[in-house]
């Protein structure tokens, strides 16, 4: 049976990568960070990436998101393959298709929660209407918080004024590292909780890296990497215990 238009747009890749290789280094000192790594990235799903440490995750987030050039293969967001691009290309594509959220928030301290939320647009040169940024903090709880500096809030608050910041661009796909890294239990399953809703109520991309199995959990996919290659996934039910227990066997063998 020929799949409907709805299934063929449901399977579109927002990201993919093929055979993403990435070597620092050169000569007999050169360190295969990724060996050749392929993977797509289906749109409105969330896909953790896991793996033991050294294992690549750093290096494919940010070969995948267009931080950092891969030395071979390919990687295409939302149609765009980055390798054709120039730099300045590149930071456009970033600007406007690709959001972040990092463990440690990265909001600039002397701004409002409002103003780092319009940033992305002003450095995009567009307009950044007052009722377009409220609304998008108002969409992850904080619309009363929008005159708060960062030092203001608190540490799950400015995880969120950072989602509302990475949203406001209505990006392609968002990439996380370690979002919910430096954030108690509580403040955790709140942030877990606000990714999965915007993945299932708004359809956006998300891949996220983490060392964390419950948070891995929240995905409907986890890719597990290990010596910079995909060893294995689960999709489905993944439960926190069956990550767990694959990330035991994946640091055993390392
Ligand atoms: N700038 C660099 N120069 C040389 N080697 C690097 C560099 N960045 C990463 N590496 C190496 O590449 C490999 C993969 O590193 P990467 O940071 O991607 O792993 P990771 O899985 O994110 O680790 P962690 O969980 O500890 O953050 C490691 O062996 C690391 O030492």
């Amino acid at each position: 049976m020929q799949p409907t238009d709805t299934q063929r747009a449901d399977l579109k890749e927002t990201v993919r990568l093929e055979e993403v290789r990435r070597l620092y280094g050169k000569g007999d000192r050169a360190v295969r960070a990724l060996g050749g790594v392929t993977a797509g990235f289906r749109a409105g799903t969330l896909t953790a990436i896991m793996g033991p440490s050294g294992s690549g995750k750093s290096t494919l987030l940010h070969c995948a998101a267009g931080l950092d050039r891969p030395t071979g293969g390919t990687v295409v967001i939302d149609g765009t393959d980055l390798g054709s691009l120039s730099e300045h290309g590149l930071t456009l594509l970033r600007r406007e298709r690709v959001g972040f959220v990092f463990q440690a928030f990265n909001l600039v301290s002397a701004l409002t929660a409002e103003q780092n939320v319009a940033l992305p647009l002003r450095l995009a040169g567009r307009a950044a209407p007052s009722e377009l940024v409220r609304a998008a903090l108002a969409e992850v709880g904080l619309a009363d918080r929008a005159g708060h500096r960062p030092s203001g809030l608190s540490g799950g608050e400015q995880q969120r004024v950072a989602i509302a910041r990475a949203l406001i661009t209505r990006p392609a796909v968002v990439f996380a590292d370690e979002p919910t890294g430096q954030l108690d239990t509580r403040a955790s399953r709140q942030i877990l909780g606000m990714l999965r809703a915007l993945v299932d109520d708004h359809g956006q991309t998300m891949i996220m890296v983490t060392h964390d199995p419950v948070t891995a959990s929240y995905a409907d996919r986890v890719v597990f990497l290990a010596d910079g290659v995909v060893v294995d996934e689960y999709a489905g039910t993944v439960t926190a215990e069956l990550v767990a227990a694959r990330m035991a066997a994946l640091e055993t063998a390392s």
